[in-house]
């Protein structure tokens, strides 16, 4: 069935991928995005509507214009270290913005949303793989404020009768590989993204943050997953809310963890620069030592499973997008 999607965040990084795989899928897509930090350049699959998610009127002019069957919603401020300084701004985008967006979602009587949500909802890991029944207890202003985004979504699956998927993803990492989109935050946080720069040789040093967590080489531990297949997974959401009403919270990772250290060396394979170096650096305020997913919920209700699963695969992707930026 070919439906009419809303994507909200379509012209950053994920939402841009997804919004690819929408369109390839045969689905009308439309981007809704304030180009805080996203792209005009990266919104190629459909019309581009520049507006804020907080705006209310906004949101009613896009939901008058267009019966949309289902929104997704990649909108946010993601910097875990900007949202310990700045919460507030975090709370108005990232809750405020998705509450405000549900209720012209209500108004409009549009019932499905896929939603972005996050690892940092886990706060500090309990245990090595974190699957859904792990507890949530953010340690951040990011990680809370989408929190309280899926909170909103389970109420108004309760009151409304809204069907909602909330995708939780580990680390965002890759691009495609048509080479027409790929990652470009600025300021650049991530990892990988900053190792490949760096390797480049434009004169940015790689800092590494921390080499005393208790991980097997005292640098910390993350799930990365490649962009597409993150892409894939929405739209085995949007699937899935067809037969299934209510809120629904999955983990999407790869289920293996990689140090920093590890993802260093992929870097160095990747990249010919073997002797790509770095600085060390006190550890970074509001970063877990290890988060890996638990992604079987997924595999079994969604039936996705992870297609892009060896790191220097996926760095190579990256690789790619970072020596030919289109924007
Ligand atoms: N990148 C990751 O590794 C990662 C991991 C977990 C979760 N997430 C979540 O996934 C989503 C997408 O992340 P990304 O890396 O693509 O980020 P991004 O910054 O590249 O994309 C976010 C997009 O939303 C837009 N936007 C932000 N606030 C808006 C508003 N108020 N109104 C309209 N548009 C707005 C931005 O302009 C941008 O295009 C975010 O919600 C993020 O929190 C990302
Ligand atoms: O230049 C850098 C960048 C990162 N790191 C380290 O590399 C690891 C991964 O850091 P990233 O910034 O690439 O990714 P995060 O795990 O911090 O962030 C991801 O997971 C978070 C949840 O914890 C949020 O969801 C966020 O949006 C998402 O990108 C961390 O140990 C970080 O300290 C460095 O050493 N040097």
């Amino acid at each position: 069935m070919n439906l009419n999607v809303l994507v909200c965040g379509g012209a950053g990084y994920i939402g841009a991928h997804a919004a690819r795989w929408l369109a390839r899928a045969g689905h009308r897509v439309t981007v809704l995005d304030n180009l805080s930090t996203g792209h005009r350049q990266a919104v190629r699959w459909g019309d581009l509507v520049e507006a804020d998610v907080r705006d209310a009127q906004a949101l009613r002019r896009a939901f008058t214009a267009q019966r949309y069957d289902a929104v997704m919603h990649f909108c946010a401020l993601s910097l875990v270290g900007e949202s310990i300084a700045r919460p507030y701004v975090y709370y108005d985008n990232n809750v405020g913005g998705t509450l405000t967006l549900l209720q012209a979602m209500r108004e409009a009587g549009v019932e499905r949303l896929v939603f972005s949500s996050t690892a940092a909802v886990f706060g500090e890991p309990r245990q090595p793989l974190i699957d859904e029944d792990h507890p949530t207890a953010p340690i951040n202003p990011y990680g809370a404020s989408k929190l309280m985004a899926e909170r909103m979504l389970a109420d108004a699956g309760q009151a409304y009768g809204l069907r909602s998927v909330a995708l939780r993803y580990f680390n965002a990492a890759g691009a495609t590989p048509s080479g027409e989109i790929g990652e470009s935050h600025q300021p650049e946080t991530h990892l990988i993204p900053n190792a490949l720069r760096a390797a480049m040789g434009n004169g940015e040093r790689l800092r590494l943050f921390g080499n005393d967590y208790p991980t097997p080489d005292g640098t910390c531990v993350r799930d990365y997953v490649h962009v597409d297949d993150l892409a894939a997974a929405h739209l085995a959401a949007l699937e899935y809310l067809h037969d299934h009403p209510g809120a629904h919270r999955f983990n999407l990772g790869n289920g293996q963890g990689f140090s920093v250290l590890e993802v260093v060396e992929a870097v160095r394979q990747v990249s010919g620069r073997r002797g790509l170096s770095f600085d060390w650096e006190p550890r970074r305020a509001g970063d877990p030592p290890m988060l890996v997913a638990a992604s079987a919920r997924a595999r079994q209700a969604l039936g996705w499973s992870p297609r892009h699963t060896d790191l220097c695969e996926i760095v190579a992707s990256a690789w790619r997008w970072h020596a030919q930026p289109r924007y």
